[in-house]
This record gives structure tokens, sequence and C-alpha cells, in this order.
């Protein structure tokens, strides 16, 4: 059961406690085993912990609503997302959405925001579903088979398609095959790109050439864009960021916010997915309300189930934020330079926020929105994740397709334990699931 109360060892000016052991080994578990590691502090320290990692940073963790919302809400001067999310850097692009702060990142999100609001995203509606029954359509039938993968593989071709708006051809035969390489990275590899000195070894190296013949491809991908002259009939995201009359977009930054988008959309959707094809098949009771939802066009309950999956398995274990100058956080008066982290994984299951949380109920979202700050898979604040709604959808569209043809069978009964990939924690196996065309009942 998880701690309520503040940690009587606080003291101003002190932080918060946390484990002792030295910096090399909370980085590796913080990095390779994350969700167990936040796990056994919490219940080891309270709600509010401090862990300690390489580079004499420190990371404040704070897992409960209230504390959560002062980190959402704090000052965005002093709250930095940018330098929290440095390691980034060498692949997103100094114009990036997750490594800017304060007016730049205003602008950033505001020359984005058009192509992500409600008139957008129905515009997205149809290329998704032409995708979704595409790639449904073609899993093989009655054998076992890593879902994740074929869904890696449908939500890449809707970046490729519905966010850089591009067709088949060689260009997109190449680009796809270099960002699968580019996304597929462990996380050691992940961690060493903190690093560029790095880049000059294996496997760093290769990373850094796949990155740079994708970056070819999308410049010329975007310098024929540019001269098009039919890209207001397009809907595409790239097409209406050039399109846009509110502001210029230089090349590079266009260039940033497409392999930003693909970072940050392509594998947490993919992963989200595979979570929840994993839960619908060993529980075959769920599945069924899923799939009447389906046949019946209700959204709402197919999303129902996809969010409560996203509660207990978010893809995501944590943001942060970088304090600019000292600030008082969770009871504590925490010294500039210190990392406050949000545990999205901790807020989802403490039972003083959710009712048994341990127990899947997809009814906890349906008609009903979580309350502040206790439900964020998404994060929050002014960095709140700009496609949650843009994943959202292609989710439902995917579950729809699936449910309408399938029943979806597990091959052993035990869930798959999480591992961490990058920044997200995925199913160890994939995600392996059967699929039988669907009996009438
Ligand atoms: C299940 C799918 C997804 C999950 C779990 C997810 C999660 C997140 C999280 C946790 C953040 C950081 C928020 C914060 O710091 O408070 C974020 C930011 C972001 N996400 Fe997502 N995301 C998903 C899908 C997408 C998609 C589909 C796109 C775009 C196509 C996208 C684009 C972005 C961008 C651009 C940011 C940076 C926003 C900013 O800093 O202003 N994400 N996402």
């Amino acid at each position: 059961m998880a701690t309520l109360d503040v940690n009587p060892a606080a003291t101003a000016g002190s932080l918060p406690p946390g484990p002792t052991t030295s910096r090399v080994v909370q980085t590796f578990l913080y990095t390779v085993a994350r969700s167990t590691f936040y796990a056994n502090l919490q219940r080891r320290y309270g709600d509010t912990f401090t862990m300690r990692i390489t580079g004499g940073r420190n990371v404040v963790a704070v897992t409960r609503p209230e504390h959560i919302r002062e980190v959402f809400t704090g000052p965005s001067d002093v709250f930095h997302a940018s330098d929290a999310n440095k390691i980034l850097l060498s692949v997103a692009g100094e114009n990036s959405l997750l490594l800017l702060d304060g007016d730049p990142h205003l602008r950033a999100r505001k020359q984005l925001m058009p192509a992500f609001n409600g008139a957008a995203l129905r515009g997205y509606g149809d290329m998704m579903t032409e995708l979704a029954v595409a790639e449904v359509a073609s899993w093989p039938i009655g054998t076992t088979f890593p879902v994740h993968r074929r869904l890696a593989a449908v939500t890449l071709e809707v970046i490729l398609k519905v966010v850089f708006g591009m067709v088949d051809g060689a260009r997109l035969t190449q680009l796809r095959d270099l960002i699968a390489k580019i996304s597929n990275v462990g996380p050691l590899t992940f961690l060493g790109w903190a690093y560029p000195n790095l880049e000059r070894y294996w496997p760093w190296k290769r990373n850094r050439e796949n990155l740079l013949a994708a970056d070819r491809l999308l410049y010329a991908e975007i310098a024929e864009r540019r001269a098009a002259t039919d890209l207001s009939g397009r809907g595409d995201v790239l097409s209406r960021l050039i399109d846009s009359d509110e502001t210029e977009v230089s090349d590079v930054e266009l260039r940033d916010h497409m392999i930003t988008l693909l970072i940050a959309g392509h594998d947490t959707t993919s992963t989200a997915l595979a979570w929840t094809f994993h839960e619908l098949a060993r529980r075959p009771d769920v599945q069924r309300a899923a799939q009447h939802a389906a046949d019946s066009g209700d959204e709402e309950y197919l999303l129902g189930v996809h969010k409560e999956v996203m509660r207990l398995r978010p893809v995501v274990q944590n943001v942060g934020r970088r304090l600019q100058r000292d600030a008082d956080v969770a009871g504590y008066q925490l010294p500039a330079g210190t990392i406050v982290a949000p545990i999205i994984s901790e807020v989802h299951r403490n039972p003083g926020v959710h009712d048994d949380p341990e127990e899947f109920r997809p009814e906890r979202f349906v008609g009903r929105n979580p309350a502040a700050s206790t439900w964020i898979p998404f994060g929050g604040g002014v960095h709140r994740c700009i496609g949650a709604g843009f994943s959202l959808q292609e989710s439902a569209v995917v579950l729809g397709e699936a449910l309408r043809r399938y029943d979806i069978h597990v091959t052993r009964p035990a869930p798959e334990r999480p591992t961490s990939r990058h920044v997200t924690q995925i199913p160890a196996k994939g995600s392996l699931i059967v699929v039988t065309p669907r009996r009438p009942r």
C-alpha cells in the first residue's frame, strides 16, 4: 500500500530521502529497470524520493497528484522540460518541442497546434482507417505472432503518410527502412545519445549514419513539397506547416518537427496498442465487451479499455522538468538544477488515487474524465503531449478494425513482463497473440 504522508525525514533545504548506492548503479536501474526501480523506491522511501544519477544530477520523484500539479503548473521559466530531455538533442534537433521552453516553445507549439486540433484530426480519419484495414487484414491466422511488430509497422505508416504526407515510391521505402532502424534502440545505446563523442563508435556511428540518411530524404521531401502548388488540398501535417499563413517555418525547423513527431509518435502509440492487445487477449470478458463496442461504433468504451491499459501499463514511466532556480516542490525547498520527475507509473497505481488500482476496470474512463493529474500517460502542463488526441484516434481505429475481424487469444496466461526500449516500456516478447476469424456469439 502506498504511503500517503510526506516523509518526516524532510527538512527545509534538503533533498527528499533516497538510495545511497553509487550513481552508476542508480543510473543503470533508472535506465533499464525503471518500473521496478520506481516501485521499490516508493515502497521504501514514500511518495517523494531522490534518485542520484550520473553527471551529478539529482532526480526528485513525485507521485502524488497535488505534487505533480505543482510541477505541471509551475512557472515555465523555472520548470524546464528541455534540460530534462537533453538526451534527445542530437536526434530531434534544437527546434524540437521537446527541447524548447518559454517563448520559443510557445511559438513552436503555435506552429504545430493547428495540425492537431479536432478538425485536423477528423481529416486524418480516412487515411488512418485505410492503413489499419490493410495491416490488420494481413495478420497470420491461427499462429502465434508478436503483434507489437505489426502495430509498429502500421503506426510508422501513419506517421509517414498522415504526418509527413509521403506517397509510395523509392523515397518512402528508404525512409521506412531507416526509421525502423533509428527507432529500434536499446536502453544502453539510448543512454549513449547523451555523449556525442560516442558517435565515432558502433552502434552510435551506425545510428548517426542512419539519421543523416533519413535527414537527406526528409530535406528532399521538404524541397519538393515547398514547390508543390496543391498544398491546401493535401491535409498532412508537413503540408499544413508549409502552407500556414501564420508563421514562416524554416527547413531546419520543419526537419526537427518531423523527426520529433516521428520519435514521439510512432513507437509510443504502437507500444500502447501492443499492451492493449495483450490485455484483451488475457481477458475474454473485456474482449467480448470491446468487440460489441467495435460493432456498434462505441468508441468511448474502446478507448476506456485502452486508457485503462495505459493506466496500468504506461508507455512512458516519467517526465521531467529541471529547475532553473530554487523552488518549493512537495514541501521541499529544492535547489536550482534538480530534476523533478512526476512518476506516471506510481500515481497510476496509488490506492489513495485510484480505487482498487490493481483491478482492470475500463468503466473508470467511460462517461467521465479522471481528476487532474491522476491519469497522466501523456504528461501535463504546457508540454503535455501534442499528439494525445492523434494517438487515441489512431488506437481506436486499429482496435476497432481488429476486434470486428478477429477473436484474440494468448498462448500463455502469464502476463509478459515490461522491458525498456529507449524511453518506453514494451512487452518483453512483443505481445504474443493468436488471432482467429470471429465466431458468431
Ligand atoms: C500512446 C502514445 C503516446 C504517448 C504515451 C505519449 C507520451 C508523451 C509524453 C509523456 C510526453 C511528455 C509530456 C510532458 O513532458 O509533460 C509527450 C510529448 C510529446 N509528444 Fe507524445 N505520446 C504519444 C503519442 C504521440 C503522438 C502520436 C505524437 C505526434 C504524432 C506525439 C508527439 C509529441 C510531442 C511533439 C511532444 C512534445 C510536446 C511538448 O514538449 O510541447 N506523441 N508525449
